[in-house]
């Protein structure tokens, strides 16, 4: 034991001089109020070194990274504050974009309306009474540089909340970063592209899981080639969380989920290590603060193990779970709605306790509308007092040798392993969601929550107990009803402007292309993009093709 731990000690510290050449250390030296120094990180003392210290926490950096995926984690680098922002038209969000920027948040996060998420343009009659409603309207290209106007994507990384769609839309970005003269391989961010969870919890699904997968796995074998630096998939645990999922289930469904994109990789062919480094999740933070915590770093462990494990991945950075996390939508109250902007501040430090590297943090009023400027402020401004204020970031995994904190780490792993085996037995997560399993736990999960709350077993502050009288609150954001008019009108511009036959030729090919199983899609959609055919026109000509899910 003590020359293993020895070694991964000094293998740590050479990770962490390497990683510091890139983000220096903040302060000069950490201190506090007392003037005691902090370190970069805690270990137990010698005595109390238990025999399993390496294979279970490790150093930050190392496998299994149950302490973290960074060998100096916030010490050096805050995690990005990307909030989620998208509503109306592109330029109504270009603007939030900006103010949000600056007021210090370090990343983008783009929210699309229902159309856009499933598909179809906002003058075709499904989209009516939808469009820029929860999230902005694209349609075209020309949405899309409007979107982006002034933001160097060379600099700043952007989240594409985007599924069944997300090839459409990850071109249109290459294509507007092409415009401004940045290159497709220097472009950072995320798209979602997480179509099982859309079958499970989600519902913006547009075709069956066969062709979904394609999609998805034509996206990873791509961007390891063309975009080397964006994040192709944002496996995403929030909402089954937000279904009415356990944390439990929420990291196991997730997982197994994130095992299915790797297997169906694997078998078009593509190497583990080739896509494996740009994989990503996204996880929910609710109110049991020791439990979400532990929750994260069992998360990380399991990943690890599964990558090492089941599928034999030789780069490090494939093993690393980096993941997103929002706080949780569905604890936040209608009633008092002040009080969940202590909800969020317990959720956003758990998330930051447990190691996140990205974070949303709730406005105060969503769960009566969009937030407004000020309370998406507030719900930043919570995000940087846990950054700058609290102390917490100054050193690695504080909560580490919590006698409670790693024995719920322990169990929560347990049980995660309990629920991925048993989706393994059943032909694994593509299966598993085909027969409903997933979501008939989930429902149950839900039912039960429900009825504690209805017998007070669980206390919701304001909701079930300290209630107030009180009016719903007045100063709500609203999406002007004349937004869907001029988006229709736009698009029809935008139709009426370009080179229609070549829109046709490069929708044939699209068309050609989608027939045979061997070819990767994404050039074909690029080339449709840049002739500016619109997200409904590309969707479907893969509709006509893949056909539609109509559930399970
Ligand atoms: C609810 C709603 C809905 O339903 O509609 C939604 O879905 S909203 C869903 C919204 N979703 C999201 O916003 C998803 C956001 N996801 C992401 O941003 C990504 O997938 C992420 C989780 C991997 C985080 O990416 P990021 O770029 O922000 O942060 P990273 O941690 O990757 O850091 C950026 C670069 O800095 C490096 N870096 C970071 N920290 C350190 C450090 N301490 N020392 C050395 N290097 C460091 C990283 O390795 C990386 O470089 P390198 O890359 O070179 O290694």
């Amino acid at each position: 034991m003590g020359k293993q731990y020895d070694e991964a000690k000094q293998a740590w510290q050479q990770k962490l001089t390497k990683a510091q050449e890139r983000f220096p250390e903040r302060k000069d030296s950490f201190v506090n109020s007392s003037e005691l120094e902090i370190d970069a990180l805690y270990l137990p003392k010698q005595e109390a070194l238990e025999e399993d210290y390496i294979e279970k926490l490790g150093f930050p950096g190392q496998y299994p990274y149950t302490r973290g995926i960074q060998p100096g984690m916030y010490r050096s680098r805050f995690w990005t504050m990307r909030q989620y922002a998208g509503f109306g038209s592109a330029k109504e969000t270009n603007n939030r974009f900006r103010y949000l920027l600056d007021q210090g948040q370090t990343g983008l996060s783009v929210a699309f309306d229902l159309p856009t998420q499933i598909g179809y343009d906002s003058d075709d009659p499904m989209a009516e009474g939808e469009v820029g409603k929860v999230g902005v309207a694209i349609d075209s290209l020309e949405d899309m540089e409007t979107l982006l106007e002034g933001i160097p994507l060379d600099k700043v990384s952007t989240s594409m909340t985007i599924n069944a769609p997300a090839s459409v839309l990850l071109c249109m970005y290459i294509a507007v970063a092409e415009k401004q003269g940045v290159p497709k391989e220097k472009i950072t961010g995320t798209i979602q592209n997480d179509i099982l969870k859309e079958y499970i919890a989600r519902g913006t699904y547009i075709y069956p899981p066969k062709p979904s997968m394609r999609l998805i796995t034509n996206i990873f074998e791509y961007c390891a080639k063309e975009v080397p630096k964006f994040n192709t998939i944002s496996v995403s645990g929030y909402h089954i969380r937000e279904a009415g999922s356990t944390a439990v289930q929420e990291v196991a469904f997730t997982l197994a989920n994130g095992i299915a994109y790797v297997k169906a990789a694997i078998e078009s062919g593509l190497d583990v290590d080739q896509f494996a480094p740009r994989l990503a999740f996204f996880f929910n933070a609710h109110n049991n603060f020791f439990e979400e915590a532990a929750k994260f770093r069992a998360a990380r462990r399991i990943w690890a193990k599964i990558m090492k494990e089941k599928f034999n991945a030789k780069d490090e950075k494939s093993l690393r779970l980096r993941f997103h996390t929002q706080t949780g939508g569905s604890t936040l109250t209608a009633q008092q709605p002040d009080n969940n902007i202590v909800r969020v501040a317990l959720q956003a430090l758990s998330a930051v306790l447990g190691g996140t590297q990205s974070l949303h943090t709730n406005s105060r009023d969503e769960a009566l509308a969009l937030p407004t400027e000020e309370s998406a402020r507030i719900a930043l401004r919570t995000q940087q007092i846990i950054a700058h204020e609290s102390g917490v970031a100054d050193t690695v995994d504080p909560l580490a040798g919590s006698y409670f904190i790693e024995d719920m780490t322990d169990q929560i792993e347990k049980e995660v392993w309990a629920y991925i085996d048993r989706i393994d037995e059943m032909g694994g997560a593509v299966q598993a969601v085909e027969d409903g399993y997933m979501q008939r736990e989930i429902h149950q999960a839900a039912y039960e929550a429900q009825k504690r709350i209805e017998s007070k077993e669980d206390i919701i502050v304001g909701l079930n107990e300290f209630q107030l009288e009180e009016e719903l609150q007045a100063d709500l954001l609203k999406v002007d009803e004349q937004l869907e008019k001029n988006q229709v009108k736009q698009v029809q511009k935008v139709r009426s402007n370009r080179n229609q036959s070549e829109v046709e030729d490069k929708l044939d090919a699209l068309k050609q292309a989608a027939k045979d199983d061997h070819v990767n899609l994404m050039p074909f959609i690029l080339d449709a993009v840049r002739s500016y055919a619109t997200v409904g026109e590309i969707c479907n000509v893969l509709r006509d093709e893949f056909g539609e899910f109509t559930g399970a």
